[in-house]
């Protein structure tokens, strides 16, 4: 090992949230090493979000144009993968290369260094060789990779994780997914509509278990239209794999489900394990727990999946500009003491009082789309108007078709938190907009309020638009608006969200 080189700030895994953390420490200039063994961006722009939303819209596109004859004359659908898989290559991930990424971070004048990040006591990261003592702090944005069930006869086959399904160039003939969630419903929906013959295994009662129940049977009946075969309660005990007949899924009750592929889709586990965590006198749990500063522990922050506070790019994101704007405040906190006693180093002049780096804090994606903006709201300030995460307005969009919006608390989840509950609901389809739709009008709003404080908690906006119709239920949750206000508000003719009025007048 080399000697310790002395930095500010190491941040550990440049997915999208440490990525979003170095670029704006190093603009704020700040000596920023980040250390990314994967590729710079994460599981977002290159297996996640962005090339899984790809094919999403293109298996929209067909959806679409299947509903062409009775609404509009009639059209003839030959669904062809070769555009999907090849925008993902040319447009989404540049073929899983992420120097337009790197030159990105280090064009802002952070250091960047390929290798595995490894805490080696207080303060200090090893990558290999290489040995950095960070005089300020530690990011850790490490993220999570598949979580896989320790089924018999699963180790060692050729199942699939979202990444196989995302670079998979030649569709085949029929997927089994294990996992009825998020990833499973959207990869299964995309297949189906392209003609593979889906199954989908869920262990859970449900589809999207921990959405509304209404969600889960919009989505299953949804899939089902497509033609997805979707078992729930079934406890898979062994998988068989074989060169020519493929997958078979076996569940305890004799049941098996066969498959040319098999998706494994689980959930996902934080890549902690390795990290060197008891270096710092930290256990390695299932996440990272954070204060609502998104520390750690002394001189350590985290950020995005790793926290397990939801595993979305918008959190990631989040949570970024509090660690950036808390960690610029602690920096000038500490140069501040170093002045007053003579110790302070001239390295930091460049940077300027807590909060002065906020502001727009776009994120474009390792190939130059935008992937996000950051959650919180820039703006200059001292350390008492330093943001503070707060979760209880978290959105959540699972993007089948129909999609699914929910912010907040579900309806069982505010009644065990004892909340005095009222339920509002109504079907798209009685609304103007989606009568006026038809055909793929499958869709609901759902409304959770605490009657005590007359406030919703929580909301479910499922349709054809149901992710964008959620931003208005998101602000009134965010900010706490009166129901007796969102009554008496002005919704536009015939609009899908037109419908939140019928479901505001239905809460009881
Ligand atoms: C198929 C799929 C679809 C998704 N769709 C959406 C969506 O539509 N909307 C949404 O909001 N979210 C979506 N997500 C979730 C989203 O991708 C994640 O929430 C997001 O990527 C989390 O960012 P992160 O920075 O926490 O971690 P990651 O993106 O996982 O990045 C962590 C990085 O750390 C690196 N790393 C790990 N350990 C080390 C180490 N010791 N040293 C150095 N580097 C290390 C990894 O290589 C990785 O690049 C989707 C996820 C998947 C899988
Ligand atoms: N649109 C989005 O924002 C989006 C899309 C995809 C993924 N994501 C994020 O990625 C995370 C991971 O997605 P995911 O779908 O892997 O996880 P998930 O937790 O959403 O779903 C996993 C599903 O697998 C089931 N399961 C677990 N073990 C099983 C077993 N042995 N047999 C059968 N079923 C089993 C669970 O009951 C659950 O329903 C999501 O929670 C979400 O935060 C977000």
């Amino acid at each position: 090992m080399t000697e310790p080189q002395q930095v500010d700030v190491v941040v550990v895994g440049l997915g999208v949230g440490g990525e979003e953390v170095a670029g704006r420490l190093a603009e704020a200039g700040l000596d920023v090493v980040g250390v990314e063994r994967g590729l710079v961006g994460g599981e977002c722009p290159y297996w996640g979000c962005i090339p899984s939303k790809m094919m999403i819209r293109a298996a929209n596109a067909l959806a679409e144009a299947r509903r062409v004859d009775g609404l509009a004359g009639s059209a003839e659908v030959r669904p062809d993968w070769a555009p999907v898989a090849r925008r993902i290559r040319e447009e989404a991930t540049a073929d899983w290369d992420d120097t337009a990424a790197v030159e990105r971070f280090t064009g802002k004048g952070g250091h960047f260094v390929r290798g595995t990040g490894r805490l080696a006591g207080p303060g200090r990261v090893s990558v290999g060789d290489q040995v950095f003592q960070a005089r300020y702090g530690i990011v850790v944005g490490v993220g999570t990779r598949p979580s896989v069930p320790p089924l018999d006869g699963l180790a060692g086959t050729p199942y699939w994780t979202n990444r196989e399904a995302i670079e998979v160039a030649e569709l085949p003939a029929s997927l089994l997914v294990l996992g009825g969630g998020a990833i499973g419903l959207e990869l299964a929906q995309v297949f189906a509509r392209f003609g593979v013959r889906v199954t989908v295994v869920e262990a859970a009662d449900r589809v999207l278990a921990v959405e509304e129940p209404e969600a889960s049977e919009l989505a299953a009946a949804a899939l089902r239209a497509d033609g997805v075969e979707i078992h729930t309660g079934v406890r898979v005990d062994r998988v068989d794999h074989d060169q020519d007949g493929g997958f078979t899924l076996r569940a305890g009750d004799g049941t098996r489900f066969t498959g040319e592929r098999l998706l494994v889709v689980t959930g996902r586990r934080a890549h902690l394990d390795e990290l060197g965590l008891d270096t710092v006198g930290l256990d390695a749990g299932r996440y990272l727990p954070v204060d609502d500063r998104m520390r750690v522990g002394d001189g350590i922050w985290a950020v995005g999946d790793v926290t397990g506070e939801g595993a979305f790019t918008h959190v990631a994101m989040y949570q970024a500009e509090i660690v950036v704007r808390d960690l610029l405040d602690h920096v000038a906190r500490e140069r501040g003491r170093a002045d007053a006693t003579g110790t302070g180093s001239a390295a930091g002049a460049a940077v300027g009082a807590a909060g002065t780096v906020g502001g727009a804090g776009r994120a474009v994606s390792a190939t130059g789309g935008v992937v996000g903006a950051a959650g919180a709201a820039g703006g200059s300030g001292g350390a008492g108007d330093l943001p503070r995460a707060d979760y209880r307005a978290l959105p959540r969009v699972t993007f089948t078709d129909p999609e699914v919006g929910a912010v907040g608390l579900t309806e069982r989840q505010a009644r065990e938190r004892g909340l005095n509950v009222q339920v509002g609901f109504v079907p798209l389809s009685s609304s103007t907009r989606g009568w006026i739709h038809g055909v793929g009008d499958g869709g609901f709003i759902k409304l959770v309020a605490d009657a005590d404080r007359g406030v919703l908690v929580g909301a479910t906006s499922a349709g054809p638009a149901g992710g964008e119709v959620l931003s208005a239920l998101v602000v009134a949750v965010h900010a706490a608006v009166p129901v007796s206000r969102l009554r008496h508000m002005i919704y536009a003719y015939p609009t899908f969200h037109r419908a939140i009025q019928t479901a505001l007048n239905d809460l009881g």
